[in-house]
């Protein structure tokens, strides 16, 4: 680690605040002048752990961790959520980040959290501390100057409009419901619900209308969460943030409510899972289009053995695996990972490895979201034992792709 001497690491205290969101601003290259987000932003340092690094008492690092509980295939896990992470301009490339990193290992460790999750800004930066691709997303546009092209009936029942003001108590419930049908998803407070998914105005683009959530169904069988926006030229554009549905009928129908909305001519919907029903019940696949595929939560393997244990697993599995992990040692080694039925252990061995993996890459595959055996064909994990990746892939199935919408 190249870190100077003079920096150390520790805890950024609340009355530090302004000044930890003054060095995010400042490397961000932004400077919100609504009040509404800084304070939201204020407010999410206030429930995070501060990681500082401090050059004598001048601030010139910081990095935050959210309290999140992430779902994982059978249950859900604490999960630090790293985000915020800024270096000052003058002290990059010095080994602040990788002393923040591990401080915040460190603290995961201490906690007992055995995982840790973040969005990167730039693709690059983060598998060298161990964190992988868990999850990934869609953007999907659908050219909606004609009507919806559709393979299956519709529900038929009616769709309302719900306040957004209310819609965290008519949602919530349902929203966590949908956690154990799909990984990578985090449990959402009131506050996140109401700052974070559905604030007034849009941080990233103040042209957008605020959000408007459309709901079928009593009791809730799914519902819509979108924006909208008039354009220069042409029709305008309705964003989808996010839709979840009991059944495909459900899910068409609340597709066809977003792609007939009037005055619009495109849907563009980010962050949708890689195996959403629409691309297969869609009649016409010129007209939704999947315009990019990008890596959404980056997911790290604090400590292997527990977070291996803590997932339930599809079928029955009996194998060493090798790790290496240059940021947190403890992982490094050979791990033998017995399952059967409703019985993962994971214990330390000696014994001759039937899978070789670096931990970013076990981290990829933790939620169920990339194959073992789709790594081995890539050559960045070996199989020393033929049918090996065959088998973990078996046992790290899910019945649905893991999924995450919540960018932090
Ligand atoms: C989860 C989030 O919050 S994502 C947001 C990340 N933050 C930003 O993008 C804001 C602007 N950038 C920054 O503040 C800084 O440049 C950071 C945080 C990306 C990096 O901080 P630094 O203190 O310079 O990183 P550090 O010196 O510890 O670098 C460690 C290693 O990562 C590499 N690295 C650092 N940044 C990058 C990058 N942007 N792309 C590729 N590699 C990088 C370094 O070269 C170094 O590699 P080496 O050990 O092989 O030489």
């Amino acid at each position: 680690m190249k870190s100077r001497p003079s920096v150390q690491f520790r805890e950024i205290p609340e009355a530090q605040i302004d000044s930890a969101l003054a060095l995010a601003y400042l490397v961000f290259h932004e400077v919100p002048d609504d009040e509404t987000i800084r304070k939201q932003h204020r407010d999410s340092l206030r429930m995070s752990l501060r990681i500082g690094a401090y050059d004598g008492d001048e601030l010139v690092g910081l990095a935050a961790a959210l309290p999140f509980e992430l779902s994982v295939p059978g249950g859900e896990l604490p999960c630090p959520a790293l985000t915020f992470v800024s270096v000052a301009p003058t002290h990059r490339r010095r080994g602040v980040l990788s002393g923040m990193i591990a401080e915040l290992y460190a603290r995961c460790g201490e906690q007992g959290a055995p995982l840790s999750a973040l969005w990167a800004s730039e693709a690059s930066i983060y598998g060298r501390f161990g964190f992988g691709p868990g999850t990934y997303g869609a953007t999907v546009e659908i050219d909606s100057r004609r009507p919806l092209a559709l393979r299956i009936e519709p529900d038929e029942r009616p769709l309302r409009l719900v306040d957004p003001a209310k819609a965290p108590g008519v949602l919530d419930a349902y929203y966590d419901s949908t956690r154990s049908a799909r990984a990578g998803r985090s449990a959402r407070s009131e506050w996140w619900w109401r700052e974070s998914w559905l604030p007034e105005k849009d941080e990233e683009d103040e042209d957008f209308s605020p959000p408007r959530v459309v709901a079928l169904g009593e009791p809730l069988a799914g519902y819509a969460i979108y924006r909208t926006k008039s354009q220069d030229e042409g029709p305008g554009l309705v964003r989808l943030d996010e839709l979840e549905a009991e059944s495909p009928a459900v899910a068409a129908a609340l597709w066809r409510y977003l792609a007939s909305i009037d005055l619009t001519g495109t849907v563009r919907a980010w962050g949708r899972p890689l195996d959403d029903p629409l691309f297969l019940f869609a009649a016409d696949r010129d007209q939704v289009r999947v315009t990019s595929e990008f890596p959404a939560l980056w997911v790290r393997l604090i400590d292997v053995g527990a977070a291996l244990e803590a997932r339930s697993w599809a079928a029955p599995a009996d194998l060493v695996l090798e790790v290496t992990d240059e940021t947190v040692p403890a992982n490094a080694g050979r791990h033998r990972l017995t399952v059967s039925p409703g019985n993962p252990a994971c214990t330390p061995t000696e014994e001759r490895p039937d899978l070789t993996f670096a931990v970013r890459d076990l981290a990829s595959c933790y939620l169920g979201g990339t194959r073992v055996s789709d790594l081995v064909a890539a050559g960045v994990v070996t199989e020393h034992t033929p049918g090996a990746a065959d088998q973990l892939d078996a046992a790290l199935r899910t019945p649905r792709l893991p999924h995450t919408v919540d960018e932090f």
